[in-house]
């Protein structure tokens, strides 16, 4: 396979890149060398070309070099565009045609087309979809950050500013045309991403990156790396609160200073060092990265922090390991106050370099705070709240001690190998042509949890019975979201679903021809949209005592979620009763809540399938194993038990028609199946 990335903005090079240097020398380059360096050691990888735009100028010779070799199967190909000097991302969408054309050239001109193009950031698939176009080539696309989300976090810009408007048109074409969308976090796939027009979740598929996170394991302090902080400080042996971030708005270091600046026994118990990116002249500085760095400056002099407060000019592109190990060796913290962070590498780097985080609440530090339990999360607009974490991280040991054992999972749940390998599956699935299944004749529905999964070797046997089930469309049904069921389908390998009934049957998902990618069913959210008032529902709810929400991310369109024992589902149904407000409730384990639209379940989710694969009752196998799949198997004909049932089912009242497998979990559902199929019905 022959794979071309296209990443357009910053500096990038093959080795020692400055991040920080321009405000666009940033992540997304440290992502895609990373990603680069492990797809490399694939054999079943031919070829990897980075192409890139070409400039020249004072930041240095090696961008204007036509072709750059990175490893014997690796090398970045800059394109010329219509200006030769270095532009802003912001600056960039007037050459996207040049590029394109460029790149088309360029592929034109090559013995071996590539197979897939993967484009990085808006502009790169703007570029993606002009090549596609000509050439037929398919492409995926990574964002790295959201033009939405960016206007959105920081509030004064809106989507008319001119070059925001440009990105999420790109963006919004993205997510429209790309053949996969690979995003970093449930967070982005599920809450960032849905801010757009065209989002289809089934399109995106979650692949955390990695980080090369032995190199921050093995991070040691640096003398000289030390003086460069130990200058500024009166009393450096104190602990560090230690941020690391390109100087631009979105990463809001000003408001750490506030934090720190505003709370004396912060100042009394910490130093702050700010590590944002590598300057000369201020002036000299792109990107609005002069005005974040003088409000920096301005606010270290209003809060009079000197002595305290340590903004080295400059770091070597090897010194970051030495820098949060500075941190380590005092009992520091890392600060990440983003206003958004789309994912956050340096999380993973801290993490791994053993110190505590405090994190954003806004955006991938979700997934990685509740991964990996190595930090606190904060409300990036509120300095107070930011001071009490670091305070809290930096007065209570065990607290600290659990956020750094916490820290080093991150190695082993954030891996770029595990990372290239899911993603080269996908990518040769998207490049070969599969036939098409052809028409179901019978259609398998599953729970996912303790049913499909739960057992490795019953798992096994299923992917092989599957494999010799022509004609059956096996799909699932769960309460999880179409992201949270992918992921766990993904580990444990489970066969891929023809059809994905998530959120509780109120999201239906078909796979696309091409394998991959999944399209939401618009048909059924027709049918769940009809008397669904969610801010109704919401509204009413909000009012109910001790009814918790759950987190953001099982918050869906068609989809509210709470924490609340049996006795507050009893208050809440008659509270949408007296409100005249038409829902239903589900509730499950004893402390889940869903709340979902009428004509939305699990049940009624299987038939819509079943209508729409044209076949009979007889025709259709569900299968599951606790009480939220009761509604499911009671509506169904041939309803499956496995053994590991719980919550009573096989005494239901409603279900005396189940077959209740003796075999548990997966293997359950093949004995199930078979038992179905001997009855005489079947036979005839
Ligand atoms: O002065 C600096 C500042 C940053 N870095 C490095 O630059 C990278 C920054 O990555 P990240 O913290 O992820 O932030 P961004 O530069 O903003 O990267 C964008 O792209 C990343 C990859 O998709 C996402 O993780 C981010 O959320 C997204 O904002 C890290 O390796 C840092 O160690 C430096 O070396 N020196
Ligand atoms: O802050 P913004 O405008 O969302 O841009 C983020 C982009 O800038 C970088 O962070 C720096 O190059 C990229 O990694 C990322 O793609």
């Amino acid at each position: 396979m022959f794979v071309v990335h296209i990443a357009l903005q910053g500096c990038l090079r093959g080795e020692d890149v400055a991040y920080g240097l321009t405000a666009d020398t940033g992540g997304h380059i440290r992502y895609l060398l990373d990603l680069v360096r492990a797809c490399d050691q694939d054999t079943g990888i031919d070829r990897i070309v980075v192409a890139t735009r070409l400039f020249n100028g004072p930041l240095g010779a090696d961008y204007a070099v036509p072709e750059e070799r990175v490893s014997p199967k690796v090398s970045i190909v800059r394109l010329a565009s219509s200006s030769p000097g270095y532009l802003a991302k912001e600056d960039l969408h007037g050459e996207v045609a040049s590029l394109a054309q460029a790149l088309i050239a360029w592929i034109e001109g090559q013995p071996v087309r590539p197979d897939v193009i993967h484009a990085h950031y808006a502009d790169a698939a703007a570029v993606a979809a002009r090549v596609e176009d000509r050439l037929g080539i398919p492409f995926a696309f990574t964002a790295h950050s959201l033009g939405r989300v960016k206007a959105k976090a920081l509030g004064s810009l809106t989507p008319e500013t001119p070059s925001l408007g440009h990105r999420i048109a790109a963006e919004e074409t993205a997510l429209a045309r790309a053949a996969l969308v690979i995003a970093s976090s449930r967070d982005e796939a599920e809450v960032q991403y849905a801010l757009y027009k065209s989002y289809d979740p089934g399109l995106i598929r979650v692949l955390p990156p990695g980080s090369d996170l032995a190199r921050f394991q093995a991070a040691r302090p640096c003398r000289r790396v030390d003086a460069s902080i130990d200058r500024f400080l009166r009393e450096p042996g104190k602990p560090a609160l230690l941020a690391l971030a390109r100087p631009v708005a979105r990463k809001n270091l000003a408001a750490l200073v506030t934090a720190y600046g505003e709370n004396p026994a912060l100042q009394a118990r910490a130093n702050l060092v700010l590590v944002a990116g590598t300057r000369g002249d201020l002036d000299s500085l792109d990107g609005g990265m002069a005005e974040t760095l003088r409000e920096l400056l301005d606010l270290i002099d209003r809060y009079d922090l000197y002595g305290r407060v340590a903004y080295p000019k400059t770091h070597r592109p090897e010194d970051v390991p030495a820098l949060y190990a500075y941190a380590r060796v005092r009992g520091g913290v890392f600060v990440n106050p983003a206003l958004n962070e789309p994912f956050g590498l340096t999380l993973l780097e801290a993490s791994a370099a053993g110190l505590p985080l405090v994190a954003t609440d806004s955006g991938g530090p979700n997934d990685i705070v509740e991964t990996c339990g190595n930090g606190l999360l904060v409300d990036p607009r509120a300095p107070a709240d930011i001071a009490r974490a670091c305070l809290r991280i930096l007065d209570e040991p065990e607290l600290r001690a659990r956020f750094v054992a916490g820290g080093a999972r991150a190695a082993a749940a954030y891996d770029w190998d595990r990372h290239a390998a899911r993603y080269h599956a996908l990518l040769r699935t998207l490049c070969a042509s599969e036939p098409h299944p052809g028409e179901p004749r019978q259609l398998l529905i599953c729970d996912i949890d303790n049913t499909l999964v739960g057992c490795d070797a019953g798992l096994r046997a299923f992917r092989l019975w599957r494999s010799e089930q022509e004609g059956l469309a096996f799909g699932v049904a769960t309460g999880r979201s179409f992201h949270s069921a992918m992921a766990i389908l993904e580990q444990q390998a489970s066969p891929r679903p023809q059809v994905m009934i998530t959120s509780v049957g109120s999201e239906i998902y078909h796979l696309d021809a091409n394998g991959v990618s999944y399209g939401a069913d618009t048909a059924w959210r027709a049918v769940v949209s009809r008397d669904w008032d969610r801010a109704g529902v919401k509204a009413v709810l909000s009012g109910v005592p001790g009814l918790t929400p759950q987190g953001p991310l099982e918050q869906r369109t068609h989809k509210l979620s709470y924490f609340g024992d049996a006795a507050l589902a009893q208050t809440a149904r008659a509270t949408l009763d007296a409100a005249g407000l038409a829902a239903s409730i589900i509730h499950s384990h004893g402390r889940y809540l869903d709340v979902l639209p009428p004509a939305a379940s699990k049940g009624t989710a299987v038939d819509h399938v079943r209508a729409l694969y044209g076949l009979s009752e007889g025709d259709v196998f569900v299968a599951g194993d606790s009480g939220n799949d009761v509604e499911m198997l009671r509506a169904r004909r041939q309803a499956i038990i496995v053994a590991n049932f719980s919550d009573d089912l096989a005494s239901h009242a409603a279900l005396g028609h189940s077959y209740v497998a003796r075999a548990s979990h997966a293997r359950g559902i093949i004995e199930g199946v078979a038992h179905f199929r001997m009855l005489p019905a079947h036979a005839e």
